[in-house]
């Protein structure tokens, strides 16, 4: 976490401290409301701002953890700590619930699905008579520690306020942890990720349960603020107010949350003021039409809220400052040895693909040995990329088998791949645009580090870890020459150097099988004589590396052996120049060029 978020924090804490003090109490009453609000939009600004996924239904976890609160407090008897953990996990636990089987789809189904859990929700503490029905539960105490007790609006805010500060604080720790630049890169290009040992499913569900926490947790300090849980807590309005605050506020942040659950308490009551003035004799609902006009008009005027005009007034342009040396003595994490050179590191068997009618790939196998570079070659629509794509994970195959480092990954998903010690380019870049070039970078440590959500939220332990992880980058950034644009934005790259960085993200997995499609493609001539170096070395070290290339000069002295395809069919499978010499390759690919056969 960067400096300047202490700073931030430390700030806030100061204007909290005093806001009590020098605001009426009325208003201090809207400060706690915006308190409660933004606990539970701070885990909202993380589901739809770092893990891309939206919830229309996040009132009924806010429910769940008021209800559990209420009723564990007022018929149990439960201490009020003990019973906000348990309403926390129970609202939790119900995100786990939905989670898991919904996350692993595409597209908008947790939408679709939290807005029927909170339809479900409110319906049913309506109707049920354990929760109170329509009357809902009543006489939750105001909470009294250490013989004091909260019961005034300034009490409750100085009460709430340090817990939103840590639980923000954390939610910045994630956000600029190992999983936080994680889902950044999904967001940018899930397959990427996923090719660097992402596992997209398992970290949007930690978030959204943890987004669930943070609802529940907003739930408890309502229930005990109100004195009383009603159905309201879980109607759709509110799951609407949380979506505001959040979008008001910005999804790029999570401080946005915070901006955004003042802007939208303030705002609402400076509605409720000043539209009976403007409106004579206007009821309330007008006064809410009031509140949407404008809350319509700042999102329509402001896509990214509040965060993003405040950013255009005081931001001048980024960067920040990066460290571009490694050499800060850090030392690596160990890895397991390389595969003996000459060992099968990826064997094909039977790989087919169809597409309708269309037979892509028809029965291809293929193995690849360590310490070898094997070409994948082959006319336009021959079916190279539609080979590495079922290899690496990215598509599945119709029939066929595919073992890495003796693990079966076909139809697996490509942090599979990664995972058993293989990652991949992509013929058309996959850049995360969001991120610097040396960020970028970082993704491909993935694997090779360890710290979770929980680690990466306190920060502190994940310290040495992060340097390691920058260490890392810089050396592979330093491989194939780029260390000096590490700071750099990386969609400000050029092509060449776009796919230069793609390399050195691959490289930062360390992996024993490296797939490479069309790595030479909008190189110059110098670019692609450094980068065959580079693979060169690298085979050295005992890599294995699979490439596409057009540039069948460069490939046939460049690999050990080399695989035609013609019409999804290997037609040939051995040393170049055997492969070259082959009549029904030179008939189908490489003709009588004498570049070619040179
Ligand atoms: N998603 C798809 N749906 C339908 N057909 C597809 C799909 N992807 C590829 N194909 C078809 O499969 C065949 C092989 O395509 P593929 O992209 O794998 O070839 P390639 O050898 O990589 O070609 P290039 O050198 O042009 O990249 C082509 O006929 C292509 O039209």
């Amino acid at each position: 976490m960067k400096r300047s978020d202490f700073v931030a924090i430390a700030a806030l804490a100061a204007v909290f401290a005093v806001f009590p003090l020098v605001v009426p109490t009325a208003l201090v009453n809207i400060g706690v409301y915006a308190l409660i609000y933004a606990l539970t939009a701070i885990g909202l600004t993380l589901l739809m701002g770092l893990a891309g996924q939206v919830s229309l239904g996040h009132a009924a976890f806010f429910a769940i953890g008021a209800y559990t609160q209420a009723i564990l407090v007022t018929r149990y008897g439960v201490p009020l700590p003990a019973a906000a953990i348990a309403a926390v996990g129970l609202a939790m636990l119900a995100a786990l619930l939905i989670g898991l089987p919904l996350l692993r789809l595409r597209g908008h189904f947790l939408a679709l699905a939290t807005l029927g859990l909170g339809i479900v929700l409110a319906v049913s503490v309506n109707e049920m008579e354990f929760t109170g029905a329509t009357t809902g539960i009543f006489g939750i105490p105001k909470p009294e520690f250490g013989g004091r007790l909260y019961d005034s609006p300034e009490e409750y805010f100085w009460l709430m306020a340090p817990i939103v500060l840590v639980g923000l604080l954390l939610a910045r720790g994630i956000v600029e942890s190992r999983i936080g630049r994680a889902l950044s890169a999904v967001n940018d290009s899930e397959v990427a990720a996923e090719s660097l040992g992402v596992d997209t499913f398992r970290l949007r569900l930690q978030v959204f349960v943890l987004s669930a926490g943070y609802a529940g947790l907003g739930g408890v300090f309502y229930a005990h603020w109100l004195g009383v849980v009603s159905p309201s807590a879980a109607h759709f309005s509110m799951s609407v107010e949380f979506l505001l605050i959040s979008v008001l506020g910005g999804l790029g942040t999570v401080w946005g949350a915070l901006t955004g659950a003042f802007a939208v308490e303030f705002l609402d009551e400076a509605m409720r003021e000043f539209i009976p003035v403007l409106v004579p004799g206007a009821a309330g609902e007008v006064q809410l039409v009031g509140f949407g006009i404008v809350l319509v008009l700042i999102v329509v005027l402001l896509p990214g809220g509040l965060h993003q005009a405040t950013r255009r007034l005081f931001a001048r342009r980024r960067p920040a400052a990066v460290p571009v040396s490694s050499g800060d003595g850090e030392p690596e994490p160990r890895r397991a040895a390389r595969p003996e050179r000459g060992s099968p590191l990826l064997e094909v068997r039977g790989l087919t693909k169809r597409f309708g009618g269309v037979v892509a790939v028809d029965d291809v196998s293929l193995d690849v040995r360590a310490g070898e570079i094997v070409a994948l070659i082959g006319p336009n629509g021959a079916g190279k990329t539609t080979c590495f794509n079922m290899i690496s994970g990215v598509l599945e195959p119709t029939s066929g088998e595919v073992t890495v480092n003796g693990v079966r990954t076909d139809g697996r998903k490509p942090h599979v791949f990664a995972r058993a010690g293989a990652t991949r380019t992509f013929q058309n870049l996959q850049v995360f645009r969001s991120s610097t070039v040396l960020g970028n970078v970082k993704v491909g440590r993935h694997l090779r580090s360890r710290a979770g959500l929980l680690r990466g939220a306190l920060t502190l332990p994940a310290r040495a870890e992060e340097r390691m992880i920058t260490a890392a980058a810089v050396r592979c950034l330093d491989a194939v020459g780029l260390a000096e644009h590490a700071g750099q934005m990386a969609v400000d790259l050029p092509f060449g150097l776009q796919r230069r960085m793609e390399i050195a993200r691959a490289l930062a997995l360390e992996p024993d099988l490296l797939l490479l499609d069309e790595p030479m493609a909008g190189l110059s001539g110098a670019e692609r004589r450094e980068l065959a170096a580079l693979l060169r070395r690298l085979r050295e070290d005992g890599m294995a590396i699979v490439l596409v290339e057009h540039d069948v000069a460069a490939v046939l002295s460049l690999a050990d052996r080399v695989a035609v395809l013609d019409d999804g069919k290997l037609i040939a499978f051995g040393p170049p120049d055997e492969v070259r010499q082959d009549p029904a390759v030179i008939a189908a690919y490489l003709g009588e060029d004498a570049d070619v056969r040179d």
